[in-house]
């Protein structure tokens, strides 16, 4: 119908527990008032086959992924993919995923912030060795190294002294556990958007603590429990997560904005505890890909937010290949117009944008 508004298509591409807790109903209808239609994608289907789609919205595991993308990116070179899946790789070790923390530069006169002290650990016999340790001491946190989304990779051990190191399973990274007051932070990135949650964490162990505990504690996603399980729990009845304040929000959302921009995601999560030794120093200690954006307070608003600056950036995208073409047609020779539509490319996709300014609504890719 003539005057009517062009619509965007997001397809969507997650596996069902992820379907289920983020394509709810109210983000459906609110991205379709805001003219954004949220499709789902076939995983049984070749993606190529499917759409057209402005943009392609993933959270799916895989090599044959990985190849579908490509494909569709070289035939759709217009759509938008968020995130890349190189730049999403990143994040599924958990070594190279805390490796970006320390490239950013933050200035802050009050807080400083870091990664707890951590070692790889790729056989059993390194475990035992005494080298590999002369830099961490007991308690400390084994994850396993793979960080791909199965649960078996989420199966934590807190180790208390040598004999718990028995029944660990390399390659794991054996992190540093530090006393945090029981509380974690996770800070939820939606492009520019940043909203930082409290969450229950492991209570802190005391130095008296430690020496009379056995071995080591098992444990599985501890800040993710559902509200029930940790209120049957004494610790969780004594914890006051209210009482807790908050990290200063400009401090947060500053390191938000550098991961952003360092990693080239759209889409993530990172979690952060408050060092009790020092009441100003943040560790961060995990980064998520495409979390659990449902849980967050106002998630419809904010992730139709992030659709509509892609598709504001789209449609400047497209004004301005327009005009790239109409140079064309008005004899501009063609090696002028090939840098006309990069020039658009790079302005619109910001790229580049890892120092400089950066532009409004811009997305990472
Ligand atoms: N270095 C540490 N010091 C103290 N507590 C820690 C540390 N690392 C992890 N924890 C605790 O263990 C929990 C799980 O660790 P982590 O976040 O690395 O695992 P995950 O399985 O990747 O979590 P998620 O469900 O957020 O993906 C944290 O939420 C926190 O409560
Ligand atoms: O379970 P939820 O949807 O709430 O989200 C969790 C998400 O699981 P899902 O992607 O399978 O859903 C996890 O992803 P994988 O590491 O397992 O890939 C991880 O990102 C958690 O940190 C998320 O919890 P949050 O950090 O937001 O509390
Ligand atoms: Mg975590
Ligand atoms: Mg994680």
């Amino acid at each position: 119908m003539a005057g009517e508004k062009r619509r965007f298509a997001i397809g969507y591409a997650l596996l069902p527990k992820k379907e289920n807790s983020f394509i709810r109903e109210s983000l459906v209808n609110l991205a379709k008032s805001r003219g954004v239609d949220l499709v789902k994608i076939d995983r049984e289907r070749s993606l190529v086959d499917q759409g057209p789609f402005d943009c392609v919205l993933h959270k799916l595991y895989g090599e044959d992924w990985k190849i579908q993308l490509a494909d569709f990116r070289s035939r759709n070179p217009n759509a938008v993919i968020v995130d890349s899946p190189d730049a999403i790789e990143r994040l599924h070790n958990r070594i190279s995923m805390l490796q970006v923390v320390s490239e950013l530069k933050i200035e802050n006169q009050s807080e400083t912030f870091g990664i707890p002290k951590q070692i790889v650990i790729y056989d059993q016999e390194t475990l035992f060795d005494n080298q590999a340790w002369e830099l961490l001491k007991f308690p400390v946190i084994a994850k396993p190294l793979v960080a791909d989304g199965s649960a078996k990779s989420h199966k934590m051990t807190l180790v208390f002294n040598r004999d718990g190191l028995n029944k660990l399973k390399p390659p794991i990274v054996l992190q540093e556990f530090v006393n945090h007051g029981g509380v974690i932070f996770k800070v939820y990135v939606a492009g520019e958007y940043v909203q930082c949650v409290k969450r229950k964490s492991l209570p802190d162990v005391s130095e008296e603590k430690l020496k009379s505990l056995e071995g080591s504690l098992r444990f599985s996603q501890v800040s993710n429990l559902p509200t029930h399980e940790k209120s049957d729990d004494t610790y969780y009845k004594m914890m006051n997560l209210e009482d807790t304040e908050l990290p200063p929000q400009i401090f947060m959302t500053d390191i938000a904005k550098g991961l952003r921009k360092a990693m080239k995601l759209n889409l993530f999560n990172f979690d952060v505890i408050r060092d009790t030794r020092f009441g100003n120093r943040y560790l961060i200690i995990d980064i998520n890909y495409f979390p659990g954006y449902a849980k967050m307070p106002g998630y419809e608003t904010v992730l139709t937010d992030f659709f509509c600056d892609i598709m504001i950036l789209k449609e400047r995208e497209k004004g301005l290949l327009e005009e790239c073409s109409q140079k064309k047609m008005a004899g501009t020779d063609g090696r002028q117009l090939l840098n006309c539509e990069e020039e658009v490319r790079k302005t619109v996709t910001n790229s580049g944008c890892s120092d400089g300014e950066e532009k409004e609504n811009s997305i990472q890719v």
